[in-house]
């Protein structure tokens, strides 16, 4: 008997007692319950798959992680901070939405919103660049969803085109919250090494002693704040985020070098330069994002009011209207 696991129940079923009177059973979801079908990619600790859940014939991913391979990796903290992270994150069009989780023998299970058309990135590449107006579109859905992140006390930490995905409708779809930073976790007792992620107080985080020292994203993405001193911080995500306006115009990164210490270092640095024809108000957004000093980049608000937004209607109407053609 598939029992409810801790506000997890998604089902209820009407069922009679010994006694004949009507009693209403939780029941939870699980692999028995979807037809599973192409995978959609493999990560370092996971599978994701196309599956359709058989009673409704809703398309979900399902994220598969081996329950082997987190423990030897490590890798349980990631685990539930992504838990934790999408379930926080429940109503926002610009993330990933996370329906269930369900776990057996040799596996958990995330059930996740499907994004069919893949990553930003992969697009990207196929376009080389992207023209002023589609960066346009495509950055303004991304703040809007860092906007959403940030209210709710959530910094991703790890914001890159990979992680940027679309949906059928090639609207964005932001994933990969198991490096993401919850910020407003009540205050636990100070532990003796800081790793910046949160105090998830979960009954993993004893088993997880030694946690890493301090997470650092992916490096041609990775603030400068994050390489000094260690910190992460919601300007972190607006860095990231000024490195993706760049590359979605310029069709590389700003910071890239043969290794991640020559880019930590440009990164550090602030070498970059602007390609030829990089259009004028873009280049003045990005020379706003891309200052080493974290309180001295463009705030949310002041990125929407950046004349290169000028065109834009923020809030729900910006996720109902056409997407622009890619060309
Ligand atoms: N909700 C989704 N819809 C469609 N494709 C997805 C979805 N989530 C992930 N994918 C794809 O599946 C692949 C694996 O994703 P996953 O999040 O498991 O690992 P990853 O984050 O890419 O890798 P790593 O764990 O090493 O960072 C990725 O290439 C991603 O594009
Ligand atoms: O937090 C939860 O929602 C439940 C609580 C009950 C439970 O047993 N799990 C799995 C805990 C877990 C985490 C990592 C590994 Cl490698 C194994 C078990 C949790 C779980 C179930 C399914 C999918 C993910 C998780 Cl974290």
């Amino acid at each position: 008997e598939e029992w409810e696991e801790k506000g997890a129940a998604v089902g209820v079923r009407q069922e009679t007692d010994v006694n004949g009177r009507p009693v209403l059973k939780h029941v939870k979801k699980g692999v028995k319950d979807f037809h599973f079908g192409r995978t959609l990619g493999e990560g370092s600790y996971s599978t994701v798959i196309a599956a359709t859940d058989r009673q409704t014939g809703k398309e979900y991913a399902i994220k598969v992680l081996d329950k082997r391979h987190i423990i030897k990796e490590k890798k349980v903290k990631y685990v539930n901070i992504e838990k934790d992270t999408l379930n926080r994150l429940t109503d926002h069009p610009g993330v990933v939405r996370l329906y269930y989780t369900f776990q057996d023998e040799q596996s958990l299970y995330f059930v996740l919103d499907l994004a069919s058309s893949g990553e930003l990135l992969g697009v990207l590449k196929q376009m080389t660049t992207f023209d002023e107006e589609c960066t346009r579109f495509y950055g303004a859905e991304i703040l809007d969803t860092i906007d959403y992140m940030h209210a709710r006390g959530v910094i991703h930490r790890d914001l890159k085109p990979e992680n940027v995905l679309l949906d059928d409708q090639m609207h964005v779809k932001i994933t990969d919250f198991g490096t993401a930073k919850i910020l407003d976790q009540p205050k636990k007792p100070p532990r003796d090494h800081e790793d910046g992620g949160p105090e998830t107080g979960s009954p993993m985080d004893g088993a997880d002693v030694n946690r890493a020292k301090s997470f650092v994203g992916t490096a041609e993405y990775v603030s400068p704040e994050l390489l000094t001193d260690k910190q992460a911080c919601k300007a972190s995500d607006l860095w990231a985020f000024g490195c993706i306006i760049y590359q979605l115009l310029a069709g590389r990164p700003p910071f890239k070098a043969g290794n991640e210490y020559l880019t930590f270092q440009k990164i550090v640095n602030l070498e970059y330069q602007f390609p030829k024809g990089f259009p004028a108000v873009a280049k003045d957004l990005v020379e706003r994002l891309l200052v080493l000093d974290p309180a001295r980049r463009l705030s949310v608000e002041h990125i929407k009011n950046h004349q290169f937004f000028d065109s834009v209607t923020w809030g729900r109407g910006l996720w109902r209207q056409k997407v622009p053609q890619l060309k």
